[in-house]
C-alpha cells in the first residue's frame, strides 16, 4: 500500500486527487493532508481518510479543525499549522509519494523538504519549479528521488518522451487553450471583467492559474517549468495554440518525428500517471477517439499576449527573473481579483517589476525565498500606482 501525502488536498488538484485515489482503495492509502484556510473541506477530508497527521495554515484554523474533529467523536489525527506543519505533512517516516499541489511559492519549502526527505514528488505546483528548479532538480538528482510531473503538458511530455532518448529530441511542443480571451481583438482588454477571465473554456481550476490561463502567464510559467524538468533550453520550448485541450502536448524527435499524448481534458489522468509510474493502471478515463471532432493548432498572439515574451525572457535570465516573474504574478493576478488593476495591468505589472530585478541567481531556498518577498514588495508599489480604471461593464451593471 502506498501512503500519500496531499499537499493543498482542498483545492482543485487536492480534491482531483482525492478522487483518483478512491478507486483503488488496495494501492494507496492517505497518509497525511495540508491545506490552507478551507476549514469546512479539511474536516470532510479528515472524517473520509482518517490522515494521521493534517496540517492548516494558521494555529488559529489548526484549533478550530481539532475541536470539530474532537467533537465528532475523531481521534488519532494530528493537527499541525503553518509552513512547519505543511513539512511535516511532507516528510512523515510513512509517506511514500508526495502529490504537490499547493498554489504559489507557498508550495516550495515543503516540497523541497519532501526531496530532501527522499520522497517521490508528483508536481503540480508549478510555482516551485519556476521560482527554485535548478535547486528542486540538484537535489533531486543528487538523492535519485523521482520528480514526476502532474501539469498536463509536462505529464504529456513526460510520457511521450518515454519514446526516445534525450538526445534524440529536437524540441517540444506545449499546447494552449488560449484561454477564455484567444480571439479577443487588443483594443477590448481593457474591459476584461473577473468574471469573463474567470471562465476557463477547457478546465476548471483554481482562481489563479485560472487567471494565468486568460493572460497566458500559465504557459510562460509553464515554458520554464519545462526547461527545468526536462533540462532543455527555452529555445528547445515551443507553444502551440490548442482550443480543444485534448492534445496535452508533444514531443519532436530529430527525425521530424512528432509524438502527442492524447487523453481526456481531466486532471486525475496525469495525477494516476505519477502516482502509478512507471506502472500504469487501468482507468475509467477512457477517451472516445471515434467521437473526436477537429484538432486545429495555431501560433500564440505574442502582440496580445505579452506575458509569452516576458517568460521567454525571464527564462533566458533565469534565477531572480523567474522568481520576479512569478512573484509579480502572484501580487498581480490577486489585485486583478480585487479589482484594483485591470486585466492589463497584470502583464504590465510584471513587466515593471522584471525591469526593476538586478541579475542574481540563488544557491539556495533561503535566497530564493528572500528575492521572492523583494519582487512581492515591488509588485505591490506597481500595483498601488496603477489606475483602476476598466472593468466599466461590471460596475455599470
Ligand atoms: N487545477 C488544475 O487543473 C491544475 C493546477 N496546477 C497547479 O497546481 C497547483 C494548485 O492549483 P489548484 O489546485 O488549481 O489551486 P487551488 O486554488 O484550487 O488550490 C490551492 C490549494 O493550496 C492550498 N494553500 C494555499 N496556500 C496555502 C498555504 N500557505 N499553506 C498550505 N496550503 C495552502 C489551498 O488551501 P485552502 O483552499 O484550504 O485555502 C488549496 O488546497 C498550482 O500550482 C497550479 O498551477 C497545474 C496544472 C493543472
Ligand atoms: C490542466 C493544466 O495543465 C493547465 O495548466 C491548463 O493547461 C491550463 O490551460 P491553458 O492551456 O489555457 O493555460
Ligand atoms: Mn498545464
Amino acid at each position: 500500500m502506498k501512503q500519500i501525502a496531499i499537499l493543498g488536498s482542498t483545492g482543485s488538484i487536492g480534491q482531483s486527487s482525492l478522487s483518483i485515489l478512491e478507486e483503488y482503495p488496495d494501492r494507496f492509502a492517505i497518509a497525511s493532508l495540508a491545506a490552507g484556510r478551507n476549514v469546512d473541506a479539511a474536516f470532510d477530508q479528515c472524517l473520509r481518510w482518517r490522515p494521521r497527521v493534517v496540517s492548516l495554515a494558521t494555529a488559529e484554523l489548526a484549533d478550530t479543525l481539532a475541536l470539530r474533529l474532537r467533537e465528532a467523536g475523531v481521534t488519532g489525527i494530528e493537527v499541525l499549522h503553518g509552513a512547519a506543519g505543511t513539512v511535516q505533512v511532507a516528510t512523515l517516516p510513512e509517506v511514500d509519494f508526495v502529490i504537490s499541489a499547493i498554489v504559489g511559492v507557498a508550495g516550495l519549502e515543503a516540497t523541497y523538504a519532501a526531496i530532501l526527505a527522499g520522497k517521490p514528488v508528483g508536481l503540480a505546483n508549478k510555482e516551485a519549479m519556476v521560482a527554485a528548479g535548478e535547486i528542486l532538480t540538484a537535489a533531486a538528482r543528487e538523492r535519485n528521488v523521482p520528480l514526476l510531473p502532474i501539469d498536463s503538458e509536462h505529464n504529456a511530455i513526460h510520457q511521450a518522451m518515454r519514446a526516445g532518448e534525450k538526445r534524440e529530441i529536437s524540441r517540444i511542443w506545449l499546447t494552449a487553450s488560449g484561454g477564455p480571451f484567444r480571439s479577443l481583438p487588443l483594443q477590448d482588454f481593457d474591459h476584461i471583467t473577473v468574471e469573463q477571465a474567470l471562465k476557463h473554456p477547457t478546465w476548471v481550476m483554481g482562481r489563479r492559474i485560472t487567471i494565468d490561463s486568460a493572460t497566458m502567464l500559465n504557459k510562460g510559467l509553464e515554458i520554464i517549468e519545462a526547461c527545468r524538468l526536462f533540462d532543455l533550453p527555452p529555445s528547445a520550448v515551443k507553444v502551440t495554440v490548442h482550443p480543444q485541450s485534448t492534445v496535452h502536448s508533444l514531443v519532436e524527435y530529430i527525425d521530424g518525428s512528432i509524438l502527442a499524448q492524447i487523453s481526456v481534458t481531466d486532471m486525475r489522468l496525469p495525477i494516476l500517471y505519477a502516482l502509478s509510474y512507471p506502472e500504469r493502471l487501468p482507468s475509467k478515463l477512457t477517451f472516445d477517439m471515434a467521437a473526436l471532432g477537429r484538432l486545429d493548432f495555431s501560433p500564440p498572439d505574442f502582440a496580445r499576449f505579452p506575458c509569452l515574451r516576458l517568460a521567454y525572457e525571464a527564462a533566458e535570465r533565469g534565477g531572480a527573473h523567474c522568481i520576479a516573474l512569478n512573484a509579480a504574478d502572484e501580487v498581480a493576478v490577486e489585485a486583478f481579483l480585487e479589482r484594483a488593476i485591470p486585466f492589463p495591468g497584470i502583464p504590465r505589472t510584471i513587466e515593471d517589476v522584471l525591469q526593476a530585478t538586478p541579475e542574481s541567481h540563488p544557491a539556495t531556498i533561503q535566497e530564493v525565498l528572500a528575492l521572492d518577498a523583494q519582487a512581492r514588495d515591488l509588485a505591490r508599489e506597481v500595483v498601488a500606482k496603477t489606475p483602476t480604471r476598466s472593468q466599466p461593464a461590471l460596475h455599470r451593471r
